[in-house]
């Protein structure tokens, strides 16, 4: 079939404009030891040379801490936890909006794959570099947040982890034995669209940093009928995961 020209549709919105949606950018200021990192760019040529917080735009169907999470894996190859988003916005040119993050690093180091420099910025330094302009406006409230005494202040709402469990009895011991070791933990009820025979939903415990995910995971290795979810939808993030075509029990190597 042919495609239709742009000449066809030429308002025709962009998939992520649909909606009415308005698009997106989520920078983030990671924060460790009282200093924040910045990252210059390097493309467009418009922008290389630029000072700004690692980040990128938020995909369809995608929440603003995924995509921050994402974009940190993508363009620093480490994993980083997001917390409360700075006050400040502004409108970047192409009129999407920028918004800021705190984020903290949870695992890895920082090994930059798209820009050509980076530099963890103390109060005092914030300016000494050239912030891109729609980075300005986020700069006041960070030179305050670095000067807390308090050192590191992200909160922690990091990328969720859940396991799969067909007994309620295995999901509430391993739920208690996270707990006891001070891990956040929410036991919930698995559901699909459409689903209404609540005697046969399984069980989904969720924990929130990559320290307890790795717990799950092992505590799950010993269970016959639990497994890790992959790729596990946040509230209000992806669709619901397709209805299984067939029976799925399948039996961990012991
Ligand atoms: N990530 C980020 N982008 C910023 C900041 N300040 C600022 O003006 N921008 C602009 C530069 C870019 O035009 C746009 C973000 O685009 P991007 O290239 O980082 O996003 P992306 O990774 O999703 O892009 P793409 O290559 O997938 O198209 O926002 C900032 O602090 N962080």
């Amino acid at each position: 079939m042919e495609t239709p020209r742009p000449a066809d549709a030429p308002d025709a919105p962009l998939p992520s404009d649909r909606d009415g949606e308005q698009r997106v950018v989520v920078g983030v200021a990671l924060i460790r030891a009282g200093r924040v990192l910045a990252a210059r760019r390097t493309a467009p040529a418009a922008t290389a040379g630029g000072w700004e917080f690692p980040g990128g735009k938020v995909d369809p169907g995608e929440t603003e801490i995924e995509a921050g999470v994402r974009e940190i894996a993508e363009e620093l190859g480490c994993e980083a936890s997001l917390g409360r988003r700075l006050s400040a916005e502004s409108t970047l040119p192409n009129g999407a909006v920028l918004r800021v993050y705190l984020g903290r690093i949870v695992f890895g180091e920082v090994g930059p794959t798209e820009h050509d420099a980076v530099r963890w910025l103390a109060a005092d330094e914030l300016r000494e570099v050239a912030w891109l302009p729609a980075d300005e406006p986020f700069l006041a409230e960070l030179e305050q947040v670095l000067a807390e005494p308090a050192g590191d202040p992200a909160p922690v709402v990091a990328p969720t982890a859940a396991a799969h469990f067909d007994e309620g009895e295995d999901a509430e011991q391993v739920a208690g034995t996270l707990r006891e070791e001070g891990h956040t933990v929410r036991l919930a009820r698995e559901s699909f669209a459409g689903e209404d025979d609540s005697e046969d939903r399984a069980w989904l415990v969720h924990v929130e940093d990559p320290v307890a995910a790795r717990r799950l995971s092992e505590l799950v290795g010993a269970i016959e009928l639990a497994w890790m979810v992959d790729d596990e939808p946040q509230p209000g993030g992806r669709a619901p995961a397709p209805l299984p075509d067939g029976p799925k029990r399948i039996k961990r190597p012991r």
